[in-house]
């Protein structure tokens, strides 16, 4: 098994495809990097939608357009990490659509590894 890797705040927001090469959003307390998704032009949203989340929390926008299982299971290909969990309540990685969903205890371990993807 692989383990996971935790991301500071300070590291995620400096990845917010602007100032740096890299895309990373934040969704449900886990990290992924976009980059390679956003470059393929392939967002029936548009890229600039995505970038507006580059190195913050995205749960809330995402959800909100009631994205499809296909979208989900996409967005969890692009997975790198999970939010440091002593960020996870503070700055851009503050989730209130999500808070603490990645650690319930009553999850299942596959469900912590699909970041709550499949229930
Ligand atoms: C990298 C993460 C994302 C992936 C993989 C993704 C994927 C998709 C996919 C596959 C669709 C087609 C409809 C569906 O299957 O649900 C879609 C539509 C859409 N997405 Fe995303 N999305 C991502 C992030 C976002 C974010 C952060 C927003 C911000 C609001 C957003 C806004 C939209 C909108 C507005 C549509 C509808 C477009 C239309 O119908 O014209 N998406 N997305």
């Amino acid at each position: 098994m692989t383990d996971i890797v935790y991301y500071r705040t300070e590291e995620i927001l400096k990845n917010d495809g602007k100032s740096a090469e890299k895309t990373w959003i934040i969704f449900k307390n886990c990290v992924y990097d976009v980059t390679d998704f956003l470059a393929k032009d392939e967002h029936p949203g548009g890229i600039d939608l995505i970038l507006e989340y580059g190195g913050k929390c995205a749960t809330k926008a995402f959800n909100d357009v009631g994205h499809s299982e296909d979208a989900k299971n996409m967005l969890a290909k692009y997975k790198i990490g999970e939010v440091a969990q002593e960020d996870r309540k503070i700055g851009i990685a503050k989730d209130k659509a999500s808070d603490g969903e990645v650690n319930k205890l009553t999850r299942s371990c596959l469900s912590r590894i699909t970041c709550g993807f499949l229930n």
